[in-house]
């Protein structure tokens, strides 16, 4: 099990974004997270994280979660390796940020204040690589990318699924279709 959601509630004032939800992800699980706007897809993205708390039940996870917002927030003064370089120092890891640069066709030396949304999209897929978290907890990661980027997605989805657990909130059912085992369908309260 990396996290499993026990009857959880969440609400913002007097307004109730759900009321009672169980859900289990396993490892060598993707899950799509599907529903309209305000249906509540990334607050239930952070309560899993445990960025925020849920007003009822209770959220229960093992091993290490990491959430990636859309659009996703980085350090705009330092470079793709700067930064890549400061998330594994800041997780204790090691890896090859050198190929995780060249797979994302990213630039080294330019300062992310200057990526376009795209490229910002493909470095939280280089950080995502190369961290390699047990639970990949991801807000629309599809947005902003091209096609090369959409394939470079599934590709890291699916390495995923290997050693990992995937939740991933998305507009697009056709990526929901190709890279999910199954969907989890929010209506709102
Ligand atoms: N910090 C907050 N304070 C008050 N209300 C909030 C807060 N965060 C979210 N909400 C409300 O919770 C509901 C669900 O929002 P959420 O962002 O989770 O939806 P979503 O399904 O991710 O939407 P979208 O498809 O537009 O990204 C919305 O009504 C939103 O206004």
């Amino acid at each position: 099990m990396l996290v499993r959601l026990e009857a959880i509630g969440k609400r913002f004032g007097r307004d109730w974004v759900f009321r009672n939800l169980s859900f289990r992800l396993e490892k060598g699980e993707v899950v799509a997270l599907l529903g309209p706007n305000g249906s509540g897809k990334t607050t239930l993205l952070r309560l899993m994280a445990g960025l925020l708390k849920p007003t009822r039940g209770r959220v229960v996870r093992e091993g290490q979660a990491l959430f990636l917002p859309n659009p996703p927030a980085f350090h705009r003064h330092l470079t793709a390796r700067e930064h890549l370089l400061y998330d594994l120092a800041f997780h204790g890891r090691e890896g090859d940020w050198r190929e995780a640069l060249r797979r994302f066709r990213l630039p080294e030396d330019l300062p992310l204040a200057a990526f376009s949304s795209g490229m910002r999209k493909r470095l939280a897929l280089a950080r995502l690589h190369l961290l390699r978290p047990d639970l990949w907890l991801l807000d629309e990661p599809e947005t902003a990318l091209d096609r090369e980027g959409r394939d470079l997605l599934t590709a890291l989805l699916g390495e995923a699924r290997q050693e990992a657990g995937v939740v991933l909130a998305t507009h697009d059912r056709g990526l929901a279709l190709a890279v999910a085992d199954r969907a989890l369908e929010l209506e709102g309260a």
